[in-house]
């Protein structure tokens, strides 16, 4: 039985203003309340974009609500000339839990090698903020049956630095780059192969006792009605949401994918 607690996180990507991102996060909140929302058993994150999250502290620490919040990137450097670069500092100072770093739409569109990842993740660490550190193949990739040794290739390469104490505390997202926003989900049996093979990774870097500790989520094309089955596999402790974050009854549904195991 693991005691790693799940973790539902919703990427709004380049979406909603500050305006419409806090109305999104009343409406998630009360929806969750709503369904008795057991935030000591799932954990709630959105992860809205920069120009958001004064807006979203504000709502988040005024009103005392259970969800956390993180940013989608963060720069490598923690102060000086590094123009259109964010801080973890302001980051932290602004209440982020968490950033993401290395998502496939970075890797892909800004270049951001395992190198640059890596360095992100350590300065997100120095600011007391948790990196959910993302990986995943192309569908080339897939095709060639090479995913597991290029998912674990990105691993060890993004976690290049991280000590043992980081890295019991870390968040691993394995997002199959043909899955996201294509409403192509991976099956059930392939987010547990590639995360299983993840965990295992993380045994050989580290120790067995840390990769018990790591949450490792799946994303890609996640919706209510897929997300009781991902989370069946037993190295899935989570989901990295896109697109149905934005709607807070589809991401409280997610939220609350045990009912659907009862329903
Ligand atoms: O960060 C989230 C992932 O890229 C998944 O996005 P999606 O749920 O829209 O496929």
């Amino acid at each position: 039985m693991t005691s790693r607690k799940p973790l539902m996180a919703g990427n709004w990507k380049m979406n909603l203003d500050h305006l419409q991102g806090t109305h999104l996060v009343q409406k998630l909140d009360w929806t969750l309340r709503d369904g008795k929302h057991d935030y000591g058993a799932v954990e709630v994150v959105v992860v809205p974009p920069f120009t958001d999250l004064r807006s979203v502290q504000t709502l988040v620490e005024g009103d005392r609500l259970l969800m956390g919040y993180g940013a989608q990137d963060l720069s490598p450097h923690d102060s000086g000339a590094h123009t259109g670069d964010i801080s973890g500092a302001f980051l932290a100072k602004l209440g982020c839990s968490y950033a993401v770093v290395g998502h496939s739409e970075r890797r892909d569109g800004h270049g951001e090698t395992d190198e640059v990842v890596a360095s992100k993740a350590a300065a997100a660490f120095r600011h007391g903020i948790v990196p959910i550190v993302c990986v995943g193949e192309g569908l080339e990739v897939r095709g060639a049956g090479e995913h597991v040794a290029h998912v674990v290739g990105q691993v060890e390469g993004s976690l290049a630095g991280i000590t043992p104490e980081q890295a019991a505390r870390v968040v691993i997202a394995y997002e199959p780059v043909w899955a996201i926003g294509t409403g192509e989900v991976a099956t059930p049996e392939d987010a547990q192969e590639v995360c299983a093979a993840i965990r295992a990774t993380l045994a050989q870097l580290y120790s067995t006792e840390t990769a018990e500790a790591v949450r490792i989520i799946y994303g890609g094309s996640v919706k209510p009605g897929n997300i009781a089955s991902i989370m069946a596999g037993a190295d899935v402790d989570g989901a990295l949401v896109g697109g149905a974050s934005l709607q807070a009854e589809d991401f409280a549904s997610i939220c609350r994918y045990q009912q659907h195991l009862t329903a």
